[in-house]
């Protein structure tokens, strides 16, 4: 499968901070990777950097197997950056803040057509929010106003998705619906990176983790074992496994 997004060797400083050091990873399409790891770890300023949000100052970054430097097809993305909180003072309405993510779609269409209009109701009704569409975003509660940044990712029908902490602060039942949403997403082709603390409902359609420890990836492979507390005998995970880690069932049937 063709390599949608990667960071190779990247390295980046705040100030005289350094903040990542040395990371490389790639996702491949149709593959949902979750980025793990403690506050402060690392993990949006990796996402951030493969996107070119923060400059990388070693190392390079490519999006659909073009340099950062020379990309363009921005519209491809779809980017989520981790909620700012509630009270963000956004005077639009539900509707306006999701078509907004239709523009770059758009080209020299002066209007919405109808395959705009298509799209923007079909990521309202992903997301849950169809009969919230003509109120203000900013009466919204903070799960639901994340909720609409989702929709509007969602609205621009890109080839992939970023997301920062997608369902922190969202209730049980929209995290469900989130995650068919999601699930929807990559059924029709699409590629996820997201950063989570918890994967909850979406750790069945997560393929791969990589783990951010102090600037460092410390492991990318199958999503590690919940510990603690969060060993939940009900805590459903689908967990892929490392080819040399599965048993030989089919040696010396021969
Ligand atoms: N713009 C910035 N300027 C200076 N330091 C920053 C900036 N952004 C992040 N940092 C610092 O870089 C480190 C990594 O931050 P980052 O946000 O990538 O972590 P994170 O793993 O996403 O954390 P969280 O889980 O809390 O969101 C932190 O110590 C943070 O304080």
């Amino acid at each position: 499968m063709p390599v949608v997004l990667s960071v190779t060797n990247g390295v980046v400083t705040y100030g005289d901070r350094l903040v990542l050091l040395d990371v490389s990873v790639a996702v491949a399409k149709g593959e949902v990777v979750a980025v793990l790891g403690a506050n402060g770890s690392g993990k949006s300023t990796l996402i951030r950097a493969a996107l070119g949000l923060v400059p990388l100052s070693r190392g390079e970054a490519a999006l659909f197997g073009t340099p950062l430097r020379r990309f363009r097809d921005w519209r491809r993305v779809g980017y989520v950056p981790q909620r700012l909180g509630a009270g963000s003072g956004v005077p639009a309405t539900v509707r306006e803040v999701v078509a907004s993510g239709r523009l770059a779609r758009r080209g020299w269409a002066p209007f919405a057509r109808a395959a705009d209009r298509s799209a923007i109701q079909k990521a309202l009704d992903a997301v849950g929010l169809a009969d919230r569409a003509g109120d203000r975003a900013d009466t919204l509660s903070g799960g639901q106003q994340q909720r609409v940044l989702i929709a509007r990712a969602l609205a621009g029908e890109p080839d992939l998705l970023v997301l920062d902490e997608p369902t922190a602060g969202v209730d049980a039942t929209s995290q469900q619906a989130f995650a068919g949403a999601l699930g929807d997403f990559v059924g029709t082709g699409g590629t996820v990176l997201l950063v989570a603390h918890e994967l909850g409902p979406l750790a069945p359609l997560v393929n791969r983790a990589v783990v951010v420890h102090l600037g460092r990836i410390v492991h990318d492979g199958p999503v590690p074992e919940p510990a603690g507390h969060h060993a939940h005998p009900d805590h459903d995970h689908v967990h892929p496994h490392a080819p040399e880690t599965e048993p030989s069932l089919f040696k010396g049937t021969a």
